[in-house]
């Protein structure tokens, strides 16, 4: 059986008046793609940004590879998708990738970093001319640079059209069969959910445990 990455139990967030997340457990082993799926305001980027360490729960626990993540998050080599985040225009992929490296320590190479996100094709293209599929994947190869194996995944398809989303989804399954990358994502849609190993389908900020409607194993 394969280790635990990720471990949450009871986690309770307040935010403003409300409860965010009410009393949410899960787990995600390595090497496992796990879809949190819920409407909005369903709590999902609470969730997500909470076991990333962006924010500190109100009580229960936290453990990413048995540390906090919000007690270690500047030494936690975990890796965070945003869109767009600091990219200078003019630059070609490879030259994206090498911006991101010179900020990291102890990087992966480029090419190994463009080859695991399936970008060696298109290293010498100006980031602005990739499509949305390969703009998604970009962010993946930065988000890896830091040789992450745990990668937090905020609706990493949304907008996508079906065959850049395919696209995005291979490269998660790849990294997570061959890399053994935990991948912990977050989608509104039931079709993207149905791709991970595991879903767990979030309303009101709470994960119900058990079967859940689509006939997929919760968590
Ligand atoms: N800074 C905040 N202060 C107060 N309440 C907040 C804050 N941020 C989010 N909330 C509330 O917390 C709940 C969960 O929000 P969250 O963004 O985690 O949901 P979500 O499932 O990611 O939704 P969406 O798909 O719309 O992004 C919602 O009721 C939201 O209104």
């Amino acid at each position: 059986m394969r280790a635990n990455v990720i471990e949450v139990r009871e986690l309770r967030v307040r935010l403003g008046d409300g409860e965010a997340l009410r009393g949410v457990s899960f787990t995600v082993a390595q090497g496992e793609i796990y879809a949190l799926l819920g409407g909005h305001g369903a709590g999902k980027t609470t969730l997500l940004e909470t076991v990333a360490g962006d924010r500190r729960p109100t009580s229960g626990t936290v453990r990413v590879r048995g540390a906090d993540p919000y007690a270690g998050r500047d030494a936690m080599r975990a890796g965070a998708v945003w869109r767009d985040g600091g990219l200078f225009p003019g630059l070609t992929v490879a030259e994206v990738v090498d911006t991101w490296r010179r900020w990291t320590l102890d990087p992966l190479t480029r090419d190994e970093a463009l080859r695991l996100t399936g970008l060696g094709a298109v290293a010498d293209v100006p980031f602005e001319k990739l499509g949305g599929g390969q703009r998604r994947q970009l962010d993946l190869a930065l988000a890896l640079v830091g040789r992450s194996d745990v990668l937090f995944l905020d609706e990493p398809t949304a907008g996508l059209g079906g065959d850049d989303a395919r696209r995005v989804w291979s490269v998660l399954r790849s990294l997570a069969a061959a890399n053994g990358v935990t991948v912990l994502l977050t989608t509104r849609d039931v079709d993207e959910a149905c791709r991970a190993d595991r879903v767990g389908v979030m309303a009101e900020g709470r994960l119900p445990v058990g079967r859940h409607p689509f006939g997929v194993r919760a968590a």
